[in-house]
């Protein structure tokens, strides 16, 4: 059963195309940030203040591999750090799944971003000026990750229907 998976940086989409993508194919779409929380009864900014990002990553690895093993057709969205740790990035280019990298400049992701920050751990304590900055650096820092998807679709000044439907462009 085939797995599409989205991937890419904070804010590019991935949760909000996913979730589009799933109405207008029927395949149910999971967020692995949602699904850490559920197991772990605590959202992901708790998980990062109680046991740490190296916690998190792990659970985020261990959630990873438990939905490519479920048999059911899904969208999976995945978290913007997760193809960057334990090698998933490595898991991305499986025949049973087709992983899609929502690329978006520096500009687009700092504009959705500034005003979203408060659940993301790693920018939420940040000011607009530092947050740019460690955009720019981590982005070209994630970017050799990113690359390991099997397509990628550019989402900057596109809506959410326009990447939703290049996406189908793809998978037919
Ligand atoms: N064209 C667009 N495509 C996707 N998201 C958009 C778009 N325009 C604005 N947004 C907003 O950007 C944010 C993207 O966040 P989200 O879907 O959570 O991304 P991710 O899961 O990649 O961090 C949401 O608040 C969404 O409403
Ligand atoms: O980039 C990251 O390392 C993270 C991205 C988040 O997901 P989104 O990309 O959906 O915000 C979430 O998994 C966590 O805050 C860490
Ligand atoms: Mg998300």
């Amino acid at each position: 059963m085939k797995k599409i998976v989205l991937l890419g940086y904070m804010g590019c989409g991935k949760s909000t195309i996913a979730q589009n993508l799933s109405k207008i194919t029927e395949i149910p779409f999971l967020d692995l940030d949602v699904c850490i929380e559920k197991k772990a009864n605590l959202s992901i900014k708790e998980i990062f203040e109680q046991f740490g990002e190296i916690h998190f990553r792990k659970l985020e690895h261990e959630m990873f591999l438990e939905l490519l093993q479920s048999p059911e057709n899904s969208i999976i969205g995945l978290g913007g750090g997760t193809p960057c740790y334990a090698n998933n990035h490595l898991l991305l280019q499986r025949e049973d799944i087709d992983s899609i990298y929502l690329k978006a400049s520096i500009d687009t992701l700092y504009n959705r971003l500034v005003y979203n920050k408060s659940k993301r751990p790693l920018i939420a304590d940040m000011n607009e000026e530092e947050m740019k900055e460690f955009i720019a650096k981590h982005l070209f820092d994630r970017s050799f990750y990113y690359n390991h998807a099997q397509y990628k679709v550019v989402v900057d000044n596109k809506t959410v229907d326009e990447t939703v439907e290049d996406i189908l462009k793809i998978l037919a």
